[in-house]
């Protein structure tokens, strides 16, 4: 597979790695891969997989497919573990050419409906800052850090051509919006936003850490807005997911240099 992405060539032997949060998410993107084996009927990996106990995390090897990560739920978690998995195939001399953050999240309306799908052309963190008489001030405003990772646009556009997924700001939040109020806010401060998870930034933080490109994609479970449990439809999200990662193989591999 030869890439070439904004940040540099990434080769026919790059490897991919996919942070999701939880191990459902996480086993919605190996059903994409069957090159990899049939999912085992005691257990929750293709059978070509192997399993790596690293640092806080399991990291699952497909073969044929991508690493797979459940990183852990919240930017902090998230951060962590795929430092650790970035650290430890450095170390192997294996390094990844991409990582992916994946999962569930929930969409910014109407842009973004329940069952959608949204790939991060910026990756965001919303409430990383202070809270002043004034309003919010940005991390950045403090004068630390940074708020905000940008994918490789050719990366985004290839997903977005291969699966219909929309393209937006995704938000990371350590705090999952629940009222009205909160998501207008996030949307008067962010308006290219579409959806919301709680992983992306951290997920990005260690990406770039690692001079490693970082992608994110999202299944829209949910509305961002007033807390209404019955409108959950997580199960339809990780069915969109594993749709959306069965036709990302191609596209990774139809990248054209930009
Ligand atoms: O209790 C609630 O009201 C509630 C609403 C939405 C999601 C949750 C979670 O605990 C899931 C967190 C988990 O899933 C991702 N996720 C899914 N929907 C959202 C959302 O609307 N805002 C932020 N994150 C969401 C997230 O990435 C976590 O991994 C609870």
């Amino acid at each position: 597979m030869v890439v070439q992405a904004e940040e540099g060539l990434i080769t026919a032997s790059a490897r991919i790695l996919v942070a999701t949060a939880v191990p459902a998410e996480r086993d919605a993107v190996a059903r994409a891969f069957p090159t990899a084996g049939r999912l085992p009927s005691a257990g929750r990996f293709p059978t070509a997989a192997r399993e790596v106990r690293l640092p806080g995390a399991l990291l699952c090897r497909t073969g044929a497919g991508p690493d797979l990560l459940a990183a852990g739920v919240g930017p902090a978690l998230a951060a962590a573990s795929t430092a650790g998995a970035l650290t430890a195939a450095g170390l192997q001399g294996d390094r990844y050419g991409l990582v992916v953050c994946a999962g569930i999240g929930g969409g910014f309306q109407p842009g973004a409906p329940v069952g959608s799908l949204v790939v991060a052309d910026a990756i965001t963190v919303a409430d990383l800052g202070a809270e002043t008489a004034d309003g919010f001030l940005p991390v950045t405003e403090l004068g630390f850090g940074t708020i905000t990772h940008r994918p490789p646009a050719s990366a985004v556009r290839a997903v977005a051509e291969a699966t219909g997924a929309r393209t937006g700001t995704v938000l990371t939040v350590s705090t999952v919006t629940g009222t009205a109020d909160r998501a207008a806010t996030l949307l008067e401060r962010h308006p290219g936003a579409l959806a919301e998870g709680m992983e992306g930034f951290g997920v990005a933080e260690a990406a770039a850490a690692h001079g490693v490109p970082v992608l994110e994609i999202r299944a829209v479970s949910n509305p961002v807005g007033p807390r209404d449990r019955a409108a959950w439809r997580i199960g339809d999200a990780l069915a969109a997911l594993t749709e959306a990662f069965g036709k990302l193989a191609p596209a990774l591999e139809s990248w054209k240099p930009v």
